[in-house]
C-alpha cells in the first residue's frame, strides 16, 4: 500500500526546502563551469531516444533528494501495483492497465483473478484483420466502392491519441486513404468534415468508451443522417459505421452491428486509450504492423520504467524535475515544444493527459492538498513557437520549464531545411540556459557602432538572464517505435507526479459537473421564453442568446 501520506510531510521535503534556497542562487551556467562533463552525468540514453536533462537547475544532491522523496512516496511500490491490475484507480474501483494493451511479452496480467491477455490479443487480431480489408479495398461501401476516407467520431481520450499519433506518423500513411477527426459537438466540425466526402466511400468510426458522451452521440446521428440522405436503406449503415466501446447495450441501441464493435474494457482510461481499439484508425491510416511497432515502443518503456532504479529511470527523473520547479521554483506549467511538424498535435495530447489526470486539488486522505499540483500544460511545434511565446519564456517574469524534442533524421529531407530547424533546436536550449549578460550586450552594442548614451538606453532590455531550465529529447527519427516510446514516458511521467502529489490521477470527477449544467440549460434553450432561474449573468447571455439567434 502507498503511505498516503501529503506530500510536503514527506521527509525529504524539508531537505529539499532547505536545499532550494542555496541551489536557487546558482546559475546553471556554473554548474557546467564547475564540472564540464555534467551533460554525461545528467544524460540517459534509451535506444534510439537521448535524454539530456544536464541544463537544469539540480545537482546530484538534488537527485538524490528527489530520489529519496520518491522513495518516501512509495514509487516502487506503486509502480509494481499498476502494472499487477491493482484496482488503483480507487474512487472508480478500477484498475489501470494501459500497459496490458501494449504487453507483447504477453506474460499473464490479472484483473479480478482473470488474465486478459487473451482478450485483449482477440481485439488486436480483429483490429487487424479489419483494417486490413479496409486498407487493400476488399472493405467494400454499400455502392461496391473502396473505403477512401475514415471519419473517427470521438472526443477527449477517443479523439486526441488517434489524431495526434495519425499526425506524427503521417509520412507512414497510405496514398488515397485519408482520415478525418470529428470531435467538437459544434457543427461546423461535422459540416466542414463531410462537405467534401462521398459516403459511398466513407466510413464512420463510432469511437467512445461509454458511448453516451453528448458531442459524440450527436455528431454519430448526425454522421448517419448525412450517409442515409444519399444511401437511403438502413441495412447499409453496416457498411459504413463501426463502433468502439466497451459499452455493447448501447452500440446496439444506435444500430450498430455487434459484429462491427471493437470493444475494450473499464480498465482502460479514456486518456490512455489509444493503445486499445481506440486505436483502429491509427491502424487503418499506418497499418496494423506499424500500430504493432507503436505498441512495441511503449511495452519498451514500460520495462524500463518497471525494472530501472529510479535514479536512471527516464519518467521517473522527467517526473521528478516537473515536482520541482512545479512545487519548489513555484513554476506553474510546462511547455512541451516538438522541433517536428507532424508532433503538431504532441502537446494537445498532453493536456488531457497531464491536466486531466495531475489537475487534481484532493489528496488521497480524502483532505485538500496545500501545494501545487498538476501543472498546465502547453505547446507548439518549433521554429513556429519562437516566433510567438518564446519572448516570455527568454525575458519573461515566469520560470518556464521547457522540454524540446527533436529527431536527427527527417521524414522530409528537403534541401538544409533539417538543419536549420536542428540549429534552432539546439541553440534555443543553449540561450535559455546561457542568456546574455550586460557585459556581452554592451560590447556588441559597441561594435554595431551605439554611442554610449545610445548603449546606456538600450542595453538593459537586451539582458538576458538565462538560468531557464530546459530538457532535451533528441530521437533518431519519428518512428512508430520511437513515438510509442516518447508517449509511454510521458503516460509513466504524469504516473509518478500523481503518486508524489498523493492524488489518483486516473479519475476525472471534474468533468463531471460542466456536463450536468449543460444538461440542465440545453431543454431550456428549447423555446423562446426568458429564463430567470440562474444568475443574473447566466440568465441575462441566455436571454441575449435567445432575443439574437
Ligand atoms: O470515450 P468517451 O466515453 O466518449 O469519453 C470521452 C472523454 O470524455 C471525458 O471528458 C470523460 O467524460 C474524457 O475523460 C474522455 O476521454
Amino acid at each position: 500500500m502507498l503511505p498516503n501520506v501529503p506530500f510536503d510531510q514527506l521527509p525529504s521535503y524539508k531537505k529539499l526546502k532547505s536545499h532550494y534556497k542555496t541551489l536557487s542562487q546558482k546559475h546553471i551556467k556554473a554548474l557546467f563551469e564547475e564540472d564540464p562533463e555534467r551533460s554525461k552525468k545528467f544524460s540517459i540514453r534509451f535506444g534510439d531516444i537521448l535524454v539530456d536533462y544536464s541544463k537544469n537547475r539540480i545537482t546530484s544532491r538534488t537527485r538524490s533528494y528527489l530520489i529519496q522523496l520518491a522513495e518516501e512516496a512509495g514509487l516502487s511500490g506503486a509502480i509494481e501495483q499498476m502494472f499487477k491490475g491493482e484496482k488503483i484507480n480507487a474512487t472508480e474501483a478500477r484498475a489501470v492497465l494501459h500497459t496490458a494493451l501494449r504487453n507483447r511479452s504477453n506474460e499473464p496480467v490479472l484483473v479480478d483473478g482473470k488474465d486478459v491477455m487473451p482478450d485483449v490479443n482477440e481485439v488486436l487480431a480483429k483490429m487487424k484483420e479489419f483494417s486490413g480489408k479496409v486498407r487493400s479495398g476488399s472493405w467494400k461501401g454499400y455502392s461496391g466502392k473502396e473505403i477512401t476516407d475514415i471519419v473517427n467520431i470521438g472526443i477527449g481520450g477517443s479523439d486526441l491519441g488517434p489524431v495526434m499519433v495519425t499526425e506524427a506518423l503521417k509520412a507512414y500513411g497510405k496514398d488515397g486513404l485519408s482520415v478525418h477527426f470529428v470531435s467538437n459537438v459544434d457543427g461546423t466540425h461535422i459540416a466542414e468534415t463531410v462537405k467534401l466526402l462521398n459516403p459511398e466511400t466513407t466510413l464512420f468510426m463510432i469511437a467512445s468508451k461509454t458511448f453516451t458522451t453528448q458531442e459524440t452521440m450527436a455528431n454519430a446521428h448526425s454522421a448517419r443522417s448525412w450517409f442515409l440522405e444519399k444511401a437511403v436503406d438502413q441495412k447499409f449503415v453496416k457498411k459504413h459505421f463501426v463502433a468502439i466501446s466497451t459499452n455493447q447495450p448501447e452500440v446496439e441501441k444506435f444500430g450498430i452491428d455487434p459484429d462491427n464493435m471493437f470493444g475494450f474494457w473499464d480498465w482502460v482510461g479514456g486518456r490512455y486509450s489509444l493503445w486499445s481499439a481506440i486505436g483502429l484508425s491509427i491502424a487503418c491510416s499506418i497499418g496494423f504492423q506499424n500500430f504493432e511497432q507503436l505498441l512495441s515502443g511503449a511495452h519498451e518503456m514500460d520495462k524500463h520504467f518497471r525494472t530501472t532504479k529510479l535514479d536512471r529511470n527516464i519518467p521517473v527523473i522527467l517526473g521528478l524535475l516537473g515536482v520541482w520547479y512545479n512545487d519548489f521554483f513555484d513554476a506553474q506549467t510546462q511547455a512541451i515544444l516538438p522541433y517536428d511538424q507532424y508532433m503538431h498535435r504532441f502537446a494537445a495530447y498532453f493536456q488531457q493527459g497531464d491536466m486531466e489526470s495531475n489537475g487534481k486539488s484532493m489528496g488521497r486522505n480524502g483532505k485538500p492538498v496545500n501545494y501545487q499540483t498538476g501543472p498546465v500544460i502547453w505547446g507548439e511545434p518549433g521554429t513556429n513557437g519562437q516566433h510567438a511565446f518564446y519572448q516570455l519564456i527568454h525575458q519573461g517574469t515566469k520560470l518556464i520549464p521547457c522540454d524540446f524534442i527533436a529527431p536527427a533524421i527527417s521524414h522530409n529531407p528537403i534541401g538544409d531545411h533539417h538543419k536549420m530547424l536542428l540549429s534552432n533546436f539546439f541553440a534555443q536550449t543553449e540561450a535559455l540556459m546561457n542568456g546574455k549578460s550586460d557585459e556581452d550586450v554592451r560590447a556588441e552594442l559597441k561594435t554595431s557602432g551605439k554611442k554610449p548614451e545610445e548603449i546606456d538606453a538600450i542595453a538593459p532590455f537586451k539582458i538576458f538572464s538565462g538560468n531557464r531550465p530546459t530538457n532535451s529529447i533528441l530521437v533518431k527519427k519519428i518512428t512508430p517505435k520511437v513515438l510509442g516510446s516518447l508517449i509511454a514516458m510521458y503516460e509513466h511521467k504524469i504516473f509518478v507526479q500523481g503518486v508524489i502529489w498523493n492524488i489518483y490521477s486516473f479519475d476525472q470527477w471534474g468533468v463531471e459537473l460542466g456536463k450536468q449544467l449543460a444538461n440542465k440549460i440545453y431543454p431550456e434553450l428549447q423555446n423562446d421564453w426568458p429564463v430567470n432561474n440562474h444568475d443574473s449573468s447566466t440568465n441575462g447571455l441566455i436571454n441575449q442568446y435567445k432575443r439574437w439567434r
